[in-house]
């Protein structure tokens, strides 16, 4: 059974062809036509990949961010996320080829309710965003933390708090605040920018922590192409187009 995703961002219509290889509902992606995802058919066999959504309030960066890692670059003049953009990196750890595939999220309600259930099912790692400079964006983020446990993302699941932007000055949401919310809930906390530079690396390193985490995760069974496991399962069967 084939999920075809589709996803639009500058007036480009990418598709992306999700096959459901278990009876279980588990879809391993095998194929995209995203240009930043080159890798064939066989290195899917061979990679192992782990599946990243990017959470938070519209305009926050998520998308910025993801293109930071797997493109490298700033983009520039981002549109809002309408469903959900998919890019992949593949990197190598400890000489094991890991591919983490990004799921970016839209922010605004309208562009994401008929995807929600998507976004959560089978997913390895959760990356939370806020604005440094958006007071509103950070206050979000229980509602955030709360809508990722109510979908059953099993608290094994890594996740991340990322405050995005801080080129701009902390202004409104200083560290001390970001800290004491990211310990009471105990993930990682970080603040870079996707626009500078500078940064560049440090974004990286979200990326990365998460990519260890996962890669050593012993207790976390995690689903690969090649194996019948699944982290979590629904038997609810689909084969449906949205965006
Ligand atoms: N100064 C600054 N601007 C940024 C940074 N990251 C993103 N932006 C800007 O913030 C705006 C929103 O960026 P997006 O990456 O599209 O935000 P998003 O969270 O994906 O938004 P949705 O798709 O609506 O959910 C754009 O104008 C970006 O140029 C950053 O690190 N610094």
């Amino acid at each position: 059974m084939v999920l075809r995703v589709l996803a639009i961002r500058n007036g480009n219509v990418r598709t992306m062809a999700l096959e459901n290889k278990n009876a279980d509902n588990d879809f391993t992606t095998i194929h995209s036509r995203d240009s930043l995802a080159n890798d064939s058919l066989q290195d899917s066999f061979q990679t192992r990949i782990f599946k990243i959504i990017v959470i938070g309030d519209s305009n926050v960066g998520k998308t910025c961010l993801s293109y930071r890692f797997c493109g490298g670059k700033f983009l520039k003049n981002p549109e809002a996320t309408i469903g959900v953009d998919f890019r992949e990196r593949t990197v190598q750890l400890d000489g094991e080829n890991i591919k983490l595939q990004i799921w970016d999220t839209a922010g605004q309600e309208r562009f994401r309710k008929s995807m929600v259930e998507h976004y959560y099912r089978n997913v390895h790692a959760v990356i939370f965003v806020y604005d440094v400079t958006n007071l509103a964006s950070f206050e979000s983020l229980p509602e955030w933390i709360e809508e990722c446990s109510h979908h059953a993302v099993p608290p094994v699941v890594p996740r991340i708090l990322v405050g995005n932007k801080c080129d701009l000055g902390r202004g409104e949401v200083p560290t001390s605040l970001a800290q004491r919310l990211a310990d009471s809930y105990n993930f990682p906390l970080f603040e870079t920018s996707a626009k500078d530079p500078a940064e560049k690396e440090h974004v990286d390193a979200i990326f990365l922590t998460l990519a260890y985490k996962l890669k050593n995760h012993k207790p976390l069974r995690l689903k690969q192409p090649s194996e019948g496991v699944a982290m979590n399962s629904d038997s609810e069967k689909e084969e449906s187009c949205f965006c």
